[in-house]
């Protein structure tokens, strides 16, 4: 594979620094073709960026007034709407998704995340009390909400710029200084917000990029470094565990959206065709490649045979193939290797006696696509809650159908899961509907729909989910610190 001329940069103290390397590959999933080369951040870029962001702090960027860091927000939104096919095309040949999600979805999402930011820093108050005293006196106990400092921003290859922006549009927004470490999958988008935000007026240090891997690189580098406050972090389970082992001695905040092997159920009296809609969404949506995907449908019996049924048919409709064409729905798998990862999760089910109602392989998409990391749309009958296709997450285009009888049996299957993240319910009984979703041991509980998102609402997961909760008031909790001030009146 020839070396690429272009590269992608890590941009710290507000420039994009020269590479002195090598570098990685950047791949395009869909083909399998090398389009660029990203400079991988060593030890001493890493320390340029951390005491860089502290240097913006200090400069200035933490004082800056709520109504001028808000204005940068929207700013920054109105940048990335203007520049918005360049995100979109960044984001696609990094990951090789339909260029149609990454337009409703991924670059969307930047746009309204920082926006909704926007708004709900400006609205924000402070908490405040006035304490009775014995004897009539008074006192007055207020808190102020300070900047948390500079934060690392550790995010994966999914969603890549939806993620990115989830976290870096309240950081900033609340007077943080922040050092982003992509995915070393998909580096482009969050080198391309740099451009954005600078253009937007951040001042230099505010917003730092740099790119490499986890253990022993880039990844590693930031999150043992002294100058971190805090940490966001988005990935595996196992990641997320080695990123809190690496904080812990100096006790950082750390908040923590993880892995999911998430539920759906289906009671006998759903809308078919809405439950049809939602769970092709849900189990195939960036071909299984988001946190919140379902892996596991457990479906009453009298509906059981009807639901598989359409839903192997909406699995057999999904178009793969060129992530620019506009009738693709589908993309390619992130990599070769995460490819065989979900291949030897096919293998498992096999040897555990699954019925493969559709897909099992890797579909022939003609030379231009043959060396993209792709995979059927998969199916599953005959597992259960014992077998390791549906104990452990896949992160891939597959799910299990697993009958159930009671709606007590269907709630103890679906919270047999040392995960914790979402769920799903499908019933048109809108009481057991609430009942079923307040049952689920899970961050976020849908009804009668999925993925469905009010960015004011917390966020996040519990057990092997993750910790803590962004979005709306949430966010602002973590990228701050309070100072309760008691006065005596
Ligand atoms: N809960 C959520 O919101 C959410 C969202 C997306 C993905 N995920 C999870 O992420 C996983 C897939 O994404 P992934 O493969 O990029 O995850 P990953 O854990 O391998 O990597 C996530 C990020 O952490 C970095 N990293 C890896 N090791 C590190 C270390 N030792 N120190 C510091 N950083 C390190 C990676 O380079 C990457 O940027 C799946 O498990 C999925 O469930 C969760
Ligand atoms: O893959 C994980 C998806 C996470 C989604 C969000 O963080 C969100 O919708 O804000």
């Amino acid at each position: 594979m020839t070396q690429s001329a272009r590269w992608i940069r890590n941009f710290v103290d507000g420039e994009f620094a020269e590479p002195d390397g090598p570098g990685f590959p950047a791949i395009d999933p869909a083909t399998g073709a090398e389009f660029a080369r990203v400079h991988e951040a060593g030890r001493e870029l890493v320390h340029r960026a951390v005491t860089g962001a502290r240097a913006a702090l200090h400069d200035g960027w933490a004082d800056t007034p709520v109504g001028e860091r808000t204005a940068l927000l929207r700013r920054a939104a109105d940048r990335i709407e203007a520049r918005f096919e360049e995100f979109v095309a960044a984001e696609v040949a990094d990951t090789g998704k339909p260029v149609t999600q990454a337009r409703e979805l991924d670059v969307a999402r930047a746009v309204a995340n920082f926006r909704t930011f926007a708004d709900v820093i400006a609205a924000a108050g402070q908490e405040s009390f006035v304490t009775d005293l014995p004897g009539g006196a008074r006192a007055l106990n207020y808190a102020v909400r300070k900047p948390l400092g500079v934060v690392a921003v550790i995010v994966p290859w999914n969603l890549p710029l939806l993620l990115l922006t989830w976290k870096v549009a309240p950081a900033l927004g609340c007077g943080n200084a922040v050092v982003v470490k992509p995915s070393d999958q998909t580096p482009s988008t969050a080198t391309l917000l740099a451009e954005v935000l600078a253009e937007a007026g951040l001042p230099a240090g505010a917003y730092n990029v740099v790119h490499g891997f986890g253990a022993d690189s880039a990844g590693q580098f930031l999150t043992e470094h002294p100058g971190i406050d805090g940490v966001t972090f988005t990935g595996s389970t196992a990641t997320g565990t080695q990123v809190m082992r690496t904080v812990a001695p100096r006790v950082r905040p750390v908040s923590f959206e993880l892995g999911g092997k998430n539920a759906a159920i289906v009671f006998e009296d759903a809308d078919l065709e809405e439950t049809l809609a939602g769970l092709t969404r849900s189990v195939f949506a960036n071909t299984g490649q988001v946190c919140l995907c379902t892996e596991r449908v457990y479906v009453q019996r009298a509906v059981f045979d009807d639901l598989a049924a359409g839903l192997v048919e909406r699995a057999r409709e999904l178009r793969l193939g060129d992530p620019l064409a506009e009738g693709t729905t589908t993309g390619p798998l992130i990599s070769q290797e995460h490819r065989r990862k979900v291949l030897d999760y096919l293998a498992l089910a096999e040897q555990a006696g699954a019925k493969t109602l559709t897909g099992g392989g890797i579909p022939e998409l003609g030379p231009q696509l043959d060396g993209g990391s792709w995979l059927e749309p998969t199916l599953w009958t005959g597992l259960t809650n014992k077998d390791r296709p549906v104990r452990e997450e896949i992160f891939g285009p597959v799910a299990a159908l697993i009958p159930f009888d009671t709606e007590d049996e269907a709630i103890a299957l679906a919270n047999d899961t040392e995960y914790g993240l979402a769920s799903s319910i499908w019933t048109e009984d809108l009481r057991r509907g609430h009942r079923v979703a307040q049952a689920m041991h899970v961050g976020m509980s849908w009804v009668n729909t999925w993925f469905l998102r009010d960015l004011r609402s917390p966020f996040g997961g519990m057990g092997l989910s993750g910790i803590g909760r962004e979005g709306g008031a949430s966010s602002l909790h973590f990228y701050t610190e309070p100072t309760n001030v008691c006065v005596r009146l």
